[in-house]
């Protein structure tokens, strides 16, 4: 039977030029509690995680506790790497591939866009930066900005410590000038030591500690939490009763809310044999729909929710957009449909 969106594992790309941070930004998620992490690095020997956060490789999946990682040498390729990590018996909240510093961003994008494996779903693509570097190594500001940042989901500006105070406010602007200019709409997280709020980037599975977590994960974070906070990201949820219009819901998928980085949830959308519901995922501007499977007539009262996340959301503007997209409809117009239905086809 094909998976339903509900067994895919959204797979994060993390790409950044050499030294801009990218295994700290990794740490700090693997702080997190509660999630299920797989990672995918390139070379197993480099990787410079807390050794702490390290329970075993994707071989051994008896030693993958909650909050815990999960290691693998990618000698056998991306997907042979997905393949293993995406399996449900291992039930991970995200796989994150930590591409080298000399990885060419928009080629790993399509390595996972189009990976052969089933269970994947892209989780976007997050491009860290380090601000007091970038001037002087990447970019020396003349010409055209560089091409990589068109692949990002996310930018993380990250060691805006070492910006002197005084230089910061220029210093950024004229950077995400840079970043813009390929990418527009890409969401821009600031960071020191890759502190982002991990809600932009998966959900856990489990908010609170999990009772398999090792001691060791509980005190790292603890030691972390010391170091200073993160931007927050915001989240919006609507819901409402019963089946909705699919062309109000492309309306939305097609031209996301403002700041909205990620929007996720369930959509019922009636049918001659009674509502299907459709699992809905965006990340930056790439959407993925899938239908799940049907649940017979009479077992559920449909209901539909949509969530959104961002880090500068104006609240009511997205609560707006959200109750618009899930306008009720006891039958979808045929437009809807067609659309609704493409998109299901081109996220499989
Ligand atoms: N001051 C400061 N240092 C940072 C920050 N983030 C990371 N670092 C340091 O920068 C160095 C490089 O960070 P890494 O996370 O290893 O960078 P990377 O992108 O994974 O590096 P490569 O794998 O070599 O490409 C480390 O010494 C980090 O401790 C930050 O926000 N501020």
């Amino acid at each position: 039977m094909p998976p339903t969106s509900a067994t895919r594992v959204p797979v994060v790309i993390l790409t950044g030029h050499l030294g801009s941070g990218k295994t700290t930004l990794l740490n700090h998620l693997l702080r997190q509690p509660g999630a299920r992490v797989g990672v995918v690095v390139n070379d197993f020997g480099d990787i410079n995680v807390d050794a702490g956060l390290v329970t075993g490789q994707v071989d051994e999946p008896a030693s993958i506790a909650g909050g815990c990682l999960c290691c693998l040498p990618d000698a056998g390729g991306l997907d042979d790497a997905l393949e293993k990590l995406t399996h449900p018996r291992l039930a991970l909240d995200v796989v994150i591939v930590e591409a080298s510093g000399l990885a060419e961003p928009g080629t790993l994008a399509r390595l996972v866009r189009f990976s052969g494996v089933e269970r994947v779903r892209s989780g976007g693509l997050i491009e860290v930066v380090d601000a007091s570097a970038y001037f002087d190594t990447l970019d020396d500001g003349r010409g055209p900005a560089p091409v990589r940042f068109a692949a990002a989901s996310l930018v993380v500006i990250n060691k805006t410590d070492l910006v002197p105070a005084a230089d910061r406010p220029g210093v950024l602007a004229r950077l995400e000038e840079r970043v813009r200019e390929h990418n527009p709409e890409v969401q821009i997280a600031y960071a020191v030591g890759g502190r982002i709020d991990p809600q932009l980037v998966y959900d856990a599975a489990v908010p609170e500690d999990p009772p398999d977590e090792l001691p060791i994960a509980a005190l790292l974070r603890e030691a972390a939490a010391s170091h200073g906070a993160h931007q927050h990201a915001r989240a919006v949820t609507v819901t409402t009763p019963g089946t909705i219009e699919p062309a109000r819901l492309l309306d939305l998928l097609e031209d996301p809310p403002e700041a909205a980085y990620r929007v996720k949830g369930t959509v019922a959308v009636a049918t001659g044999q009674g509502p299907r519901s459709y699992q809905v995922n965006l990340v930056g501007r790439s959407a993925h729909v899938a239908a799940e499977r049907r649940t017979g007539p009479g077992t559920a009262v449909p209901r539909s929710e949509l969530v959104a996340i961002g880090l500068e959301l104006d609240p009511d503007a997205v609560r707006q957009r959200l109750t618009d997209a899930l306008a009720p409809a006891e039958r979808p117009s045929t437009d809807g449909l067609r659309r609704l239905r493409q998109l299901v086809r081109v996220s499989l």
